[in-house]
């Protein structure tokens, strides 16, 4: 569970200072997708760098299931986020001269993992890249797959450390629409499938059937959320998702 409270950010501005979220409280839960939607600048990034502990804010604080991170020093933090918090960028940040399952492996290695297990970090991998519909494709480059599967070996390699919160940053924005629904479909099903609790930015809703709750952000406030269970439609419409 994700559990923002109070929660204030500012920027400084040159003299100014820019308040990007200004006292935000939301609860995510495992198994549900939350959507963070609303206008340019409205302060939706900003509320995933803080759900991410990516930045500590001004105030209020940020729980990652019990756990307070705004009370953990820098070092904490860090080893929090590397084996709580799985996060998949707008773009999806894959290094350019390592196959599929070299960035998982890669990311895994980050927890300190000894060579004695790089056969269980090998396949964990393996089942990882499987279950976002890329069994086949480990052995690949990032130039050698399509936008929509090179964001399917970032939702794996987001998944590697077995994330109690998957934040997740305009997934589709390079996807035309079809691309899009099948990312979109995908990360609802692993939420369920992985318990997570998910949050996903995103700046439309043609596939707001995916989500579960939908929390709107304007100027730095959320104006609108739902009620925290999940909508019929978006529990229907999970199949598993196949390579795009
Ligand atoms: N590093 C920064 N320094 C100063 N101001 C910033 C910084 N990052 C964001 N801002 C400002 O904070 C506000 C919220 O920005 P944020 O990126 O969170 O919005 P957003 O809803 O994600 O926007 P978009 O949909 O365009 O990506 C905006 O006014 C933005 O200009």
């Amino acid at each position: 569970m994700i559990t923002l409270t109070d929660v204030t950010l500012t920027y400084q501005d040159g003299d100014a200072r820019i308040t990007a979220l200004d006292r935000v409280s939301l609860v995510a839960r495992e198994g549900l997708v939350t959507g963070i939607v609303g206008p340019s600048g409205s302060g939706k990034s900003s509320l995933l760098a803080v759900a991410a502990a990516l930045i500590r804010p001004d105030s209020g604080s940020l729980r990652i299931d019990e756990v307070d991170v705004t009370a953990l020093r820098p070092r904490e933090a860090t080893a929090l986020r590397r084996d709580r918090i799985g996060i998949v960028f707008q773009q999806s940040n894959l290094i350019p001269s390592l196959t599929a399952r070299e960035q998982l492996v890669v990311m895994a290695e980050l927890g300190g993992r000894s060579r004695a297990r790089r056969g269980a970090v090998r396949a964990r991998a393996d089942e990882l890249l499987d279950a976002v519909g890329l069994a086949g494709f480990a052995d690949r480059r990032p130039s050698q797959l399509s936008g929509g599967q090179r964001q399917r070996v970032a939702i794996a390699r987001a998944l590697v450390h077995d994330p109690s919160a998957l934040l997740v940053d305009e997934p589709t924005s390079a996807l035309d629409q079809e691309r899009g629904g099948e990312i979109m479909r995908l990360v609802a099903l692993l939420t369920r499938e992985r318990a997570t609790a998910t949050l996903l930015v995103t700046h439309d809703l043609v596939h707001a059937e995916t989500l579960d709750d939908i929390v709107t952000v304007v100027d730095g406030r959320i104006v609108s959320e739902g009620d925290g269970s999940p909508r019929p439609s978006a529990v229907d419409s999970l199949r598993p998702a196949r390579t795009s």
